[in-house]
């Protein structure tokens, strides 16, 4: 499907989907424990993959009651070896977290993915897992999927680079808290995407398995920030209070509507995001990021809602270390913005489900945007010239097409975005929401 998006105001009140990353922790955890029944996950493309994994293990997922709500028969810290290949579909996390389950498993499990997700690093969580004593292969020996993996991890410990994918130390404590020894993890490298560490410690915590960074003070409310390495005890159980959990709202998915409202806001209207809650998503940072530019922002953390009004922004320099997922959002920004905005710390966005930096440069600069790419720091000179419609490529990647989408409302001239199906992997709806704000969106098959 590609999507034609028109010069448009857009206003009103619009509600974010849960969390991804919340979502595949949550169904995993369940998959650990006994029994647990989880509300609000997100019902996309990727979180799918982890629910198909844990069903794989022996695990069995069900949809019960009119809210969706997931009740999750799991595996209880024994993963089956699974009848089939786990197929992750786009899902680096799915991948990645479930890597270290079938190592548990005693026999193997194939895992394998789309074209992009066999594209991905694993490298260093398979040499990890090795080093561990179980077994973690490559099929083709280059550190991609098709994997197979399995023989039984007990655990140890085992040194590895944080500066890939922070997934892999997820993956690592999850499985490490099942394991007869635990794992000490010491990292190699500084950590980036350090917040979603945290998400994982926090979903542990909620399912009453202990982890804990070591050697970091937690700075800038970040506890995995900083760290030297983690260690999860083995012999743990899941098993979350009162058998249940909620999934909070995802701010990734919220970025797009805030910079919607802060570029495409009509005169006097806003927009409001609901379901924001404080979390430890590092991409709530968004709010600040909107209101360093100069955007008219607040956030009603009690209520939970975000309101952004149509402002006229200006650039800004941000390191996206802790927030990878925010950028294509803030290029986008930055196009719109007056003067250069600096996104630094960027090397790990080129591991997604593309190279995002090279093609929100790409596709900028065919919207009529100045900027320049380098290894680690994407820079957008804003203000050079006015965003002109043309056909954009997706890449096959959710986030660069709803990115593009919003730098469509701006745009003189009606923008194509193609392959825009791909929002299926974290907000099925979200041309839907859009539209409802007042966004002229048509698509052809
Ligand atoms: O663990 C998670 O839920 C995620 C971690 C991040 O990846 P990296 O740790 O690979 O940077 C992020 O980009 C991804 O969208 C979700
Ligand atoms: C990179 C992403 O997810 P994953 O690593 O799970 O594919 C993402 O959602 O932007």
């Amino acid at each position: 499907m590609d999507v034609h998006i028109s010069p448009s105001s857009v206003s009103g009140t619009a509600r974010a989907p849960p969390s991804k990353s919340y979502t595949h922790r949550a169904i995993l955890a369940a998959g650990y424990s006994d029994e647990a029944t989880i509300y609000d996950a997100l019902d996309s493309a990727d979180p799918r993959a982890t629910q198909r994994a844990v069903n794989a293990f022996g695990g069995d997922v069900t949809v019960v009651g009119d809210d969706g709500a997931l009740r999750i028969t799991g595996f209880d810290g024994t993963p089956y070896v699974p009848d089939d290949v786990i197929d992750c579909g786009n899902s680096g996390t799915t991948m990645r977290l479930v890597t270290a389950t079938a190592a548990l498993a005693d026999g193997l499990t194939v895992l394998t993915g789309d074209d992009s997700l066999r594209s991905r690093p694993q490298g260093p969580l398979l040499s990890a897992l090795t080093e561990l004593d179980a077994r973690a292969e490559s099929t083709r020996n280059n550190g991609q999927a098709p994997l197979v993996v399995g023989d039984s991890l007990d655990g140890g410990t085992v040194a590895i680079p944080g500066d890939i994918s922070s997934q892999y130390i997820s993956a690592l404590l999850m499985a490490g808290a099942v394991t007869d020894e635990g794992i000490e993890l010491e990292l190699t490298t500084e950590l980036k995407s350090a917040p979603y560490v945290d998400i994982t410690l926090e979903v542990l915590d909620d399912f009453g398995v202990t982890a804990e960074p070591v050697g970091t003070n937690g700075e800038d409310g970040v506890r995995s920030a900083g760290a030297d390495g983690f260690v999860v005890e083995g012999g743990q159980g899941y098993a979350p209070a009162g058998g249940e959990y909620h999934v909070p709202g995802d701010f990734s998915s919220m970025s797009y509507l805030l910079a919607a409202g802060a570029v495409a806001a009509s005169d006097g209207g806003s927009v409001i995001v609901e379901g924001a809650q404080p979390s430890a998503q590092g991409d709530s940072a968004i709010v600040d990021i909107l209101d360093r530019m100069g955007a008219d922002i607040s956030w009603h953390t009690d209520r939970g809602t975000i309101t952004v009004s149509g402002s006229s922004l200006s650039g800004t320099t941000v390191d996206v270390g802790n927030t990878p997922d925010l950028l294509p959002t803030i290029a986008v920004l930055g196009a719109v913005a007056d003067g250069d905005t600096v996104i630094e710390n960027c090397e790990h966005v080129r591991y997604k489900e593309t190279d995002r930096v090279s093609a929100m440069a790409t596709e900028l600069e065919a919207l009529g945007a100045s900027l320049t790419e380098e290894q680690a720091t994407l820079t957008i000179h804003g203000g050079d010239s006015e965003l002109s419609g043309a056909t954009v490529e997706g890449y096959h990647d959710h986030r660069v097409i709803m990115s593009l989408a919003v730098a469509g409302l701006v745009a003189d001239g009606d923008t194509t975005v193609t392959g825009a199906d791909h929002v299926a992997v974290s907000f099925p709806d979200f041309f839907e929401v859009l539209s409802d704000l007042g966004a002229t969106i048509d698509r052809t098959e």
